[in-house]
């Protein structure tokens, strides 16, 4: 697996179709296209594509598209915004239907693969199809959202004898099914969801794993509030609904699937796309006006614009990454948000000798560490296939090591958040005990405390237990992606940090 792609996750990415539509495309002036069997393929108007009729066009494009994105070489939405670069000519509708439909194939690929044994017609036709009947059946609000309403729309482009064949899908008792195929998960990993969250919930978790995600905006309270953002998105029309997000205060949720980026609250930076946990969990960093603070895996900066915005724009805010193309996709957001006090800054690792030189200045730290990504399968879902228990080992030495090294930036009495989107406990409990063994100068900071101002006195904040200290979000119980979060705190007076780290061998001057 690639380094940047293994090391993605909580991104900003909240739909899978919403990276794919084009900008301002204008559909008119198409030239005329034909199948490779001569066929006129019909051009597709504006439509939403939970209410559309599929053409015959998906499920050919769907077709090309699956021998690479069923290859795992490389990751699903590289090579979905690849092919839809070389096809100019789709239309932000049909994009997003293929999109949805080859995500959908991805999400439920063991399933579709053994039903696809039976039917007419090459492999790659039979999985297009029943990733087309999925995606126009989860469609948000609207008519199609059943499987029998989704066959009926798909009807008109049918062979003789799929008609049928889509019905028998449908009437499939997955009870029937091997475990594997009816969850859809390689055997390492209904293994370890077998151990942890454990047995007797693994299936509602791999249900939840199955659907797409939810699509969640930020209202940027640097420019709006929640109610005005509510308000901006009632009024767009069409078939969709915004609805206050239960648990995070600036989160709206919408029903529907609209195009966003067109809209001009989006070109004002009223909202960014991002799951509700993710916004949640710049609360468990609770920054404070003027504070130094650093984001230490920034990435395109999700979490820093969140954090950015509850430190009102003052302070500073040092977005870190190794990586440069996502910081530059930080870049325009950061504009967008209004925010002027954040600082990107590119590390070559996180033993850049910038680090060393903020070292015990810092308020805050955020490490939300490059993981599996296992609690996004809902819009990764290439990633369940693509990862492997020995990418996993990988990524635990670098967890650790990330850690080890952000937390030398803070203060006596500074915060310290180690976060990842993976549910497995290797990734989580595991490397923040380890750190919590190594590092006597920290404490642990429940995670309910922090979130106690959000919530009322006698609840349990979301994500909290009153058994550990840990910060835990699921798909199957809260409709976020995973969420892991541990709260440290570095002990107000301790002996100088050289004399009790655990200090890596090629760092000698820490
Ligand atoms: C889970 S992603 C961060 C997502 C980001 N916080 C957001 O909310 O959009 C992990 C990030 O860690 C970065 N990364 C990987 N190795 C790193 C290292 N040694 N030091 C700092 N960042 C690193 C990756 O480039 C990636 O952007």
């Amino acid at each position: 697996m690639s380094k940047e792609r293994s090391s993605r996750g909580s991104g900003p990415r909240s739909s899978n179709t919403k990276s794919y539509v084009a900008k301002n495309r204008d559909t008119s002036k198409r030239p005329e296209r034909r199948n490779a069997s001569g066929n006129l393929i019909a051009p597709v108007g504006q439509k939403n594509f939970s209410n559309a009729k599929a053409l015959p066009q998906h499920a050919i494009h769907l077709e090309r598209l699956l021998p690479e994105l069923l290859s795992f070489e490389q990751p699903a939405d590289r090579v979905v915004s690849r092919y839809f670069r070389a096809e100019p000519q789709l239309g932000n509708r049909d994009r997003a239907l293929i999109a949805e439909s080859a995500f959908a194939i991805l999400r439920r690929k063991n399933e579709f693969a053994q039903f696809a044994e039976s039917g007419a017609g090459s492999q790659a036709r039979r999985l297009a199809l029943l990733g087309l009947v999925s995606a126009l059946s989860e469609g948000g609000l609207g008519s199609a959202n059943r499987a029998e309403s989704a066959i009926a729309d798909l009807a008109h482009v049918l062979q003789p004898g799929e008609y049928e064949w889509l019905q028998r899908f449908s009437t499939v008792d997955p009870q029937a099914l091997n475990p594997l195929v009816r969850n859809n998960l390689p055997e390492w990993l209904w293994d370890a969801f077998g151990a942890y969250p454990g047995e007797d919930t693994r299936e509602d978790l791999a249900k939840a794993l199955m659907h797409p995600a939810l699509l969640d905006l930020r209202a940027n309270t640097m420019k709006i509030n929640r109610e005005q953002l509510l308000a901006d998105m009632n009024a767009l029309g069409g078939r969709y609904q915004a609805i206050p997000t239960p648990y995070a205060p600036d989160g709206v949720r919408i029903m529907g699937k609209p195009a966003l980026q067109n809209t001009a609250a989006f070109k004002a930076g009223a909202f960014e796309v991002q799951d509700e946990g993710s916004q949640l969990l710049a609360y468990l960093l609770a920054p404070k006006r003027g504070e130094m603070v650093v984001d230490f895996c920034a990435g395109a900066g999700g979490k820093t614009l969140a954090i950015g915005a509850l430190m009102r724009s003052t302070g500073r805010l040092y977005a870190f990454d190794t990586s440069e193309r996502r910081l530059a996709n930080l870049k325009p957001r950061q504009a967008r948000s209004g925010l002027s006090n954040v600082h990107p800054v590119w590390i070559d690792s996180e033993n850049d000798a910038k680090i060393k030189r903020l070292a015990g200045k810092i308020d805050r730290v955020l490490v939300d560490a490059p993981c599996s990504g296992m609690g996004t399968l809902r819009r990764n879902p290439d990633l369940k296939w693509r990862q492997t228990p020995q990418g996993v080992l990988e990524l635990n030495q670098k967890q650790a090591n990330i850690l080890h090294s952000a937390s030398r930036l803070l203060k006596p009495g500074g915060r310290l958040v180690y976060a990842t989107c993976s549910l497995l406990p290797q990734e989580n409990q595991q490397i923040a005990e380890d750190f919590l063994a190594n590092h006597p100068d920290f404490e642990i900071i429940p995670a309910a405390e922090a979130l106690k101002p959000l919530f009322p006195k006698d609840i349990l904040p979301i994500g909290c237990s009153k058994d550990n200290p840990w910060w835990q979000l699921w798909p199957h119980i809260h409709g976020t992606d995973g969420f892991f979060g541990a709260i440290f705190q570095r002990k107000a007076s301790t002996t100088p940090l050289k004399e009790v780290s655990k200090k890596p061998k090629e760092e000698p001057d820490q």
